[in-house]
């Protein structure tokens, strides 16, 4: 962001004017957690927030452009005796007005001022609905979880009032903390599925802008992750995720959050296969009664490999009219049936909202295209190209906060664009913390990820003999396939001196490897978008990736003679995804790390300068919501 000088006038109705001049500070230093409050009026945008000098609610007012500060000072009158500010914008056509802020501190008032310059909603905003199967921090396995986490928060900061639905996971461990700030809304309805009536509870907190609701029922109470746990995937997925799906259509009408319900002009968003139901449900269940006839919806695709397919029979568990059996309805290729008398019908509920949805939306344009092809359509690709004219990719972002090399609580030593020093001092600690020889010198590759076919880990398990040829060190981290964990503590017994396997899901962990690596390999065999490698970039940690999806979207390879010699590229991308390609290039990276020293820190740098912020893909996802409500409903 482009450093601005501020010029402040602080009256006080205590003391005399005083007139103070700050930089604020780098990024996104106003806590969006501190949020607690934002509406738009007419005249501006009203902000609530918490300090955390005195945490007690202060009042952030920011007027728009030409709002005069005798206007302000008449509505501070009123309002507040604290300190009142106003704050102007140096630009090039003079010093312009950029709002009024009521506050506590000059230090307050930085932070605000920050969000303020940021862009907002740049036309009509709305009442949006994400509905997920995890959502960070309350629950997260992968991606999923950090996309349903930030996003919100996002599009809340550009002024639209979102509402996250998602389940209530508690198990009576330590863990349901995350919970707490949750209270029991006080409602409760009764979901007509699965040849019963089962109600649920809803759960609710205000937090960064944004309702967070939690939908309560006893099948999400157990140990495990949201999905399964030792023994495999829960077998009753089915009846939990269409209860997921049913709650998040009725919160909007019955949750009066803040005072009021979203009402039925809202925009679904609804994510991957779990929440897939939502579409199918407005078309058949609300619109035939005139209900949700302005809501629109949005399918978000992060992995296509995961489509809800249960048997055919199951079809009448959903809790939906019998006439709309073909909108799930699917059979499976003969080539993929198990027997000769295997009739090959199935359900496929993320079939459903492909076909009812109003748009659809994955994480990146790169993979947005392969789900139309036979390779990445995971039988599908005929049905989603047919609905091409509706289908687009948005690049996820992520938390600058959360990973940020120069703040976060997970590291030992902190870092900048500018003091890389903290860098080598996080790789030492890294190769202390997991008993590895402490070499600077040394290239560090990391890897981070689930243990699934997606992430080409096979590839790695094919390439390590080889790679431990050579003088590196290897840490993994990682969880899920049985047979591959085993494998990683097997060869760390092998290699002691050379790789570390950390089995299991960490995230402190996971923070200190992005940070101490050198390099972070990704070999995945198809990647929506993938946030590890953003990660990477941001700490100056340098990607190696197979050259698909997300993937070749975000991360640009590495040539060293362009730009009269000084380099442009920010990592290096293989094809195709096989154990030499992918070796191959693995090496020319450690030689670059270990020769070329500037070229090495051009790299990083250039990495590090990259804009992954929410923000900017927020801006995106907000013309797919005009598109979609400028069309009359897909499904009437
Ligand atoms: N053992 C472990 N310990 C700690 N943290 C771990 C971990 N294993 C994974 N993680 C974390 O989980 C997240 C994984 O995110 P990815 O986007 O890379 O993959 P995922 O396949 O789960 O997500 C899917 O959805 C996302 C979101 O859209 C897409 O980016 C992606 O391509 C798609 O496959 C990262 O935050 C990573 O640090």
């Amino acid at each position: 962001m482009e450093a601005l000088q501020i010029s402040c006038t602080v009256v006080t109705c205590k003391s005399s004017p005083t007139t103070t001049t700050f930089k604020p500070r780098s990024s996104t230093s106003l806590k969006r957690s501190n949020i607690f409050g934002v509406t738009n009026s007419s005249n501006g945008v009203l902000l609530s927030l918490k300090t955390s000098i005195t945490d007690r609610e202060i009042r952030f007012r920011c007027y728009q452009d030409g709002f005069s500060i005798s206007d302000a000072e008449e509505i501070d009158g009123k309002d507040k005796d604290g300190i009142f500010m106003t704050y102007k914008k140096k630009t090039d056509s003079g010093v312009s007005k950029i709002g009024e802020v009521i506050a506590e501190s000059v230090a307050d008032v930085g932070e605000a001022i920050e969000e303020l310059v940021k862009p907002k909603a740049a036309g009509e905003t709305y009442s949006i609905v994400v509905v997920s199967s995890e959502a960070v921090p309350y629950s997260k396995t992968g991606g999923l979880g950090d996309v349903c986490g930030s996003l919100p928060i996002a599009l809340a900061a550009r002024g639209h009032r979102v509402m996250v639905v998602s389940p209530r996971y508690v198990n009576g461990s330590a863990s349901d903390k995350i919970y707490k700030g949750a209270l029991d809304a006080q409602c409760r309805i009764k979901i007509p599925c699965f040849e019963a009536e089962h109600e649920v509870a809803f759960f609710h907190e205000y937090r960064a802008g944004v309702d967070w609701v939690f939908v309560d029922h006893p099948s999400y109470h157990r140990p495990g992750n949201p999905y399964g746990d030792q023994f495999g995937a829960y077998g009753d997925n089915q009846f939990r995720f269409t209860l997921l799906s049913h709650a998040a259509c009725e919160a909007p009408l019955v949750l009066p959050l803040g005072g009021f319900t979203y009402g039925e002009k809202c925009m679904f968003l609804v994510n991957d296969w779990h929440a897939s139901l939502v579409p199918v449900l407005l078309a058949s269940k609300y619109r035939p009664y005139g209900v949700y006839k302005d809501a629109r919806s949005i399918l978000a695709i992060h992995n296509l490999a995961h489509q809800g397919v249960e048997p055919a029979s199951t079809y009448k568990n959903f809790g939906l009219p019998a006439e709309w059996h073909g909108a799930l309805e699917w059979v499976f290729p003969t080539w993929a049936r198990t027997h000769a008398l295997d009739t090959g019908e199935a359900v496929n509920i993320m079939k459903g909202a492909i076909v009812t949805a109003d748009r659809i939306l994955t994480v990146s344009k790169g993979y947005a295209w392969e789900i139309t092809t036979v390779e990445g359509g995971y039988g599908l690709d005929g049905l989603i190209s047919s609905r091409e004219s509706v289908l687009d990719g948005i690049t996820n972002g992520i938390d600058v906060d959360e990973w940020n090399p120069s703040s976060d609580v997970h590291i030992p030593f902190h870092y900048s664009i500018d003091d890389l020093s903290g860098k080598q001092e996080c790789k030492a600690a890294l190769q202390k913390e997991l008993g590895l020889p402490v070499r600077p010198d040394v290239p560090l590759i990391g890897f981070i990820g689930r243990l699934d076919y997606q992430k080409g880990i096979d590839m790695i398990e094919a390439a390590m003999p080889e790679l431990m040829m050579d003088d590196v060190q290897f840490i993994m981290l990682g969880s899920g396939n049985a047979r591959m964990e085993d494998w990683m503590k097997a060869t760390e017994a092998a290699y002691k001196d050379k790789y570390r396997g950390w089995v299991g899901f960490n995230v402190p962990i996971s923070h200190r490897i992005t940070a101490g690596a050198d390099i972070l390999l990704m070999p995945s065999r198809f990647e929506p978008c993938g946030l590890n490698q953003l990660y990477a970039m941001r700490y100056g940690t340098i990607p190696v990736v197979h050259c698909t999806g997300g993937l070749r979207d975000t991360v640009e390879n590495f040539d060293p003679f362009a730009n009269e010699g000084s380099g442009k590229g920010t990592g290096w991308t293989f094809s195709p995804l096989a154990k030499d390609p992918m070796l191959g290039v693995l090496r020319i990276a450690m030689d670059t790390y270990r020769k070329h020293k500037d070229s090495w820190k051009g790299l990083m740098k250039r990495g590090m300068e990259q804009d992954f912020t929410w923000d900017k893909a927020a801006a995106q996802y907000e013309q797919v919501f005009k598109w979609a409500f400028m069309d009359p409903p897909y499904v009437k």
